[in-house]
């Protein structure tokens, strides 16, 4: 005589032994970017500090690398550099923070010149570092607009040796922007959020978070996570800061003053200032790149309080 087959169990299959092997968990992290800069650290590292970063499928990368990835869907929230968010809006939603902004200098977005700007030729050869897209846009603006420049524009590796060897000038951004606002070896810096501030009286806004908007519509729960996850990352930076610099000074290139001062510049939420900021960026960038305006209720956001 056969033996019966035992009815299938509703905990999921039973192995030889007997032990439920449960069913297997389809769910998947949200992929969410991480720029690789030091003005990103304060956003971050409260994440490990409260364990949400094991929520996340975090990628590293530099900023044109993770903005490109969203808009192209190999990640689902994340960094996006404002010029790029402006292109693709249509597939996004603003997270209403972080963001990475400035109300007055921010110390590393730099046009850096081998002559002071008043003695810039009138059609200068000027460098545009690779990795970036709304800093770059800016050192244009103000040169063309500003300044009153023609100039002719390469993009170069974002290194201030290799970006400034055949030009008068380069916008540089990140850590390297930096590393030359504090070490300028003879060349000429303008901070360019500083610059902005005096033009428009307005902060300027260089990344924001967006969500895919089919990501939000199918997860909205996750998205609302992984905001207020941030919000609390940066509300426990800003409440630890000295222990934010400590563990930065411990592996980068900057006296701990200087990372505090560097932390303390930066803003990383969105106020209506600097929704104003942003605003008032998109109208001008119009006339530069492939951008649409916003409406004067824009940009549209996800909603968290659902
Ligand atoms: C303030 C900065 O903002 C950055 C500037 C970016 C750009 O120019 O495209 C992109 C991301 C931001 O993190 C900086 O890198 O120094």
């Amino acid at each position: 005589m056969t033996p019966a087959t035992p009815p299938p169990s509703r905990d999921g299959p039973k192995t030889q032994r007997g032990d439920t092997v449960g069913t297997v968990n389809h769910a998947r992290r949200p992929r969410v970017g991480h720029i690789a800069f030091l003005n990103c650290m304060p956003i971050y590292w409260g994440l490990a500090r409260t364990g949400a970063l094991l929520e996340f499928d975090l990628r590293r990368g530099a900023p044109d690398e993770l903005s490109r990835l969203l808009v192209e869907g190999g990640l689902d929230i994340g960094p996006i550099t404002l010029v790029e968010y402006l292109r693709h809006r249509d597939d996004l939603l603003l997270i209403p923070d972080p963001a990475v902004a400035a109300d007055g200098p921010v110390l590393s977005v730099n046009l850096v010149s081998k002559t002071p700007l008043a003695d810039l030729p009138a059609e200068p050869r000027v460098s545009l570092a690779s990795f970036s897209r709304t800093g770059v846009l800016l050192g244009r603006m103000l040169l063309e607009e500003r300044y009153g420049r023609r100039p002719a524009y390469q993009v170069t590796p974002p290194d201030p040796e290799t970006a400034l060897a055949g030009a008068d000038a380069a916008v540089l951004i990140g850590d390297e922007a930096l590393r030359v606002h504090h070490d300028p070896r003879g060349r000429h810096v303008l901070d360019l959020a500083a610059a902005w501030k005096d033009w428009t009286g307005l902060p300027m806004v260089f990344a924001v978070w967006a969500v895919r908007r089919d990501y939000a519509e199918a997860h909205p729960g996750l998205v609302k996570d992984v905001h207020l996850a941030f919000r609390e990352s940066v509300r426990l930076s800003r409440e630890e800061i000295g222990a934010v610099v400590a563990s930065a000074a411990r592996w980068e290139p900057f006296a701990p003053a200087a990372l505090a001062e560097y932390f303390d510049r930066l803003q990383f939420g969105l106020s209506e200032r600097h929704l104003a900021g942003l605003r008032e960026f998109a109208s001008r960038a119009v006339r530069y790149t492939e951008v649409k305006d916003l409406s004067p209720e824009g940009p549209e956001f996800f909603d968290s309080e659902v």
